[in-house]
């Protein structure tokens, strides 16, 4: 496993409020993000079948995060999971917190 790649993932976790690594062809990816456009919320994406690193970033991720699938979602440092974690975050929020308070802690709207 590539400890650059596990850097990139924590960077891009570190400097983002909002982050998915995704892949440009997949649906789950592809309904996360029309998600977060619907609140208005900036965030970054990298796509991992895009990117010459992308299996490495990959790998990164499973070790940080014990998740393989994309998306794979971070708002304000904070693992969410994939895209129906995120849908759950969506209805029921998380530890307390509606989905619009995250992203607005994450400085993402
Ligand atoms: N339940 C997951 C499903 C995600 C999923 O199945 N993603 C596929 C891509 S569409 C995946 O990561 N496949 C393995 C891979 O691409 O390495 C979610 O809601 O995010």
């Amino acid at each position: 496993m590539s400890e650059s790649a596990q850097k990139k993932v924590q960077q891009l976790i570190d400097d983002n409020g909002v982050v998915v690594f995704s892949k440009s062809y997949c649906p789950y990816c592809n309904n996360t993000k029309r998600l977060l456009d619907g609140y208005g919320a900036k965030y970054a994406h990298y796509e991992l079948n895009q990117e010459e690193d992308g299996s490495d970033v990959q790998d990164a991720l499973l070790k940080i995060t014990g998740q393989r699938t994309v998306p794979n979602i971070f708002i304000n440092k904070q693992h969410i999971g994939g895209n129906s974690d995120f849908e759950a975050v969506i209805s029921k929020g998380k530890d307390g917190k509606k989905v619009e308070e995250l992203l607005q802690a994450a400085g993402a709207i």
